[in-house]
């Protein structure tokens, strides 16, 4: 066993407190700087605001939070269907609404911006109109008097508030409060002996799993505070959860699931569906996947029987706010505002009864690691919070479950050698003074990109850990060098992929030499390669990116590696291109996507690419 590292708690959340307070401050110049230096135009073309907007409507939804309904001014307006510009806005983002300063503003009036208007949460994009939940209570809505509206993103500080109170709670734990659990998370104590578990053959929900999956899912539950479950790519580790969660509740187990994304949750609430079980997922619904919604806990305040109970005073609110846009006289929209608050207090009240009643009858829950932290879910007692895709959690992020239920005993599932989470702070030019107050409590050396999965393996060691050796995505000679340089060789490929080609997809494709084998490497050295940097040109164009790299004759090759494939038959929906840099992302979408038009005639192409900015740590996969 590794030696174990023990660290004091409190220095623990000290330095995570420290690294968090860094990281947001990173954030936050980046989101200032921008809106600072940006004309409106060139935010709206940077994705980062919308504007031309007119309130279409205002009512109540969750917590009797005023939502504004925005839509495109028709008379600004270039899309006959009355469709928004494309645009950057995401359900979940931190904007400001507020009236439109002239086309023309200069900068500063940009700047002006920050402080105006009213704050509040996209919930829902649609393609006509865009949904804010409003922060504030009392306030005239922006738009209310028919003015010209904007939307402008704001850097979101809503997670870290959460994170720094978890993060407190257990700067302030007196030692003697620790459970055995929290001991054993930080090394005090090491993990209870593993129980071993027997499962009949017949008792497996799905009996195809393979051996390391089967092992995995003895392992987490016959371990008493921990179980860490390491899936390398396509292993399965998802499939595993499922039947581990399927697993605790035959034993009768109360279990939160969490992952950092809403989309890693959606992931196990659609496969756990189907199985029928009592479930539940928090979060707003405009986040969520549509084949989701049935199991939303905002849904089913809506929908279910204990949801009669809310509808009236919803009704009520509603019918209010629609009076004040009609009331002209100050006085009366003053009585109005009166009167919604006492509704809102009322609302607030039995959606909480409500909630209680839904939570509390599921015995599976899940939600993001920060939805984990909601009220729905103060003092719930789970016996299991199982966290997906771990290792690209911030560990901060994980205690919010753990702090805010009552949790005894967790189970990660990740790939703590795939790369950590994006960190700003650590990579940023500009990095942000430290806080006055560092004192010695620092632990030194410790960064954000150390997550909980990789830290208890640092303490405990291999031990607490099964690793999933099965993959079912790729070819053999796809996998050899991953499995090799990162997993020990361990990697088996399963026999359905281990020799799967291109020419062998189940519609016609040619034998090409570009179609019978499974990986190809093109050599660029020696040639007109050169690489150039972003951030050269963003001054000419004024493009708000950060510092990345692209190079014009890899984009040219890929092009033609692209058209070849093509030529072939392979269907372009079925290629995939990926790179790093974000500018290289630029230049192979312009290139692919006018050659893409061009041979297919088609109008519209979804270009699913992702650009990444970070530093690769040594060790890690991409
Ligand atoms: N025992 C199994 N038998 C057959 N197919 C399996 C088995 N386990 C997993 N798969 C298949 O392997 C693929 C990957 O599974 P899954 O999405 O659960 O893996 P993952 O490890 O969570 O993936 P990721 O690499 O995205 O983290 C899926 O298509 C799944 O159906």
């Amino acid at each position: 066993m590794a030696p174990r590292e023990v660290i004091s708690i409190p220095s623990f959340a000290t330095t995570q407190l420290s690294l968090l307070d860094a990281e947001l401050q990173s954030e936050m110049q980046e989101t200032s700087s921008v809106l600072t230096n940006s004309t409106p135009t060139a935010l709206f073309r940077a994705g980062l605001a919308l504007p031309n907007l007119l309130l279409v409507s205002q009512r109540t939804g969750l917590g009797g939070k005023t939502v504004l309904e925005l839509g495109p001014d028709p008379a600004v307006s270039s899309s006959a269907d009355g469709d928004l510009p494309e645009h950057g806005l995401r359900a979940g983002d931190i904007v400001r609404v507020a009236e439109q300063p002239a086309g023309s503003a200069k900068k500063r009036e940009t700047k002006a911006l920050e402080d105006a208007g009213g704050r509040g949460v996209v919930t829902r994009v649609a393609r006509n109109c865009v949904l804010v939940a409003l922060d504030g209570e009392d306030e005239d809505a922006p738009g209310a008097s028919g003015k010209r509206v904007w939307v402008v993103k704001l850097a979101n500080d809503v997670t870290y508030k959460r994170m720094n109170l978890n993060m407190m709670k257990l700067q302030k734990m007196k030692s003697e409060e620790y459970s055995s659990f929290v001991r054993v998370l930080f090394g005090l104590t090491t993990p209870s002996p593993v129980e071993e578990i027997s499962i009949p053959p017949d008792a497996w929900v799905d009996p195809s799993l393979n051996e390391s999956q089967k092992d995995a899912i003895r392992f987490a539950l016959g371990s008493r505070e921990i179980a860490l479950i390491h899936g390398p790519p396509g292993t399965g580790k998802t499939h595993t959860l499922i039947e581990l969660i399927l697993q605790m509740l035959k034993q009768n187990l109360r279990v939160l699931v969490c992952g950092p994304s809403n989309i890693s949750v959606d992931n196990i609430v659609e496969r756990l569906a189907p199985h029928k079980i009592p479930i539940v997922r928090l979060g707003h619904p405009a986040r969520l996947l549509p084949s989701v919604l049935n199991h939303s806990l905002d849904v089913l305040t809506q929908t279910s029987e204990a949801a009669a109970i809310v509808k009236d005073v919803r009704k009520e609110m509603d019918s209010k706010q629609a009076s004040i846009r009609k009331t002209k006289s100050g006085r009366e929209r003053r009585a109005v505002y009166g009167e919604l608050k006492e509704l809102r207090k009322e609302f607030r009240e039995r959606e909480k009864k409500c909630v209680g009643t839904l939570v509390g009858q599921s015995k599976v829950v899940l939600a993001t690691l920060h939805g984990g932290g909601g009220l729905q879910l103060k003092d719930e007692k789970f016996d299991v919070v199982i966290i997906d895709e771990a290792s690209q959690a911030l560990e901060a992020q994980c205690w919010v479950p753990l702090l805010w239920t009552r949790a005894e005993k967790l189970v990660l599932a990740g790939d703590h050698l795939q790369l950590p989470p994006t960190i700003k702070s650590s990579n940023s030019k500009s990095k942000p003074a430290k806080p006055k107050d560092i004192s010695e409590d620092i632990i030194p050396g410790m960064t954000l990109e150390t997550t909980l999965f990789d830290r208890l393996l640092s303490i405990h060691g291999p031990d607490i850990k099964r690793m999933l050796t099965t993959q079912y995505r790729m070819h053999e000679k796809i996998m050899r060098f991953p499995s090799d340089e990162l997993y020990e060789g361990k990697l088996v490929a399963a026999e359905a992929v281990k020799e799967r080609l291109l020419k062998d997809l189940e519609y016609s494709i040619e034998e090409t030499e570009d179609t019978i084998e499974p990986l190809i490497f093109w050599d660029t050295q020696g040639g007109e390669f050169s690489e150039k940097s972003e951030e050269e040109d963003d001054a000419a164009k004024g493009k708000l990116m950060g510092e990345s790299k692209s190079n014009e004759m890899e984009a040219v090759l890929v092009k033609k590696h692209v058209q070849s494939l093509v030529d072939a038959g392979v269907k372009p929906e079925d290629i995939a291109v990926v790179t790093p840099y974000n500018a290289q992302v630029t230049f192979i979408c312009s290139y692919t996507c006018m050659w893409i038009f061009w041979i297919k005639g088609i109008q519209h192409i979804n270009v699913a690419i992702e650009g990444r900015e970070t530093a690769q740590p040594a060790g890690r996969a991409g």
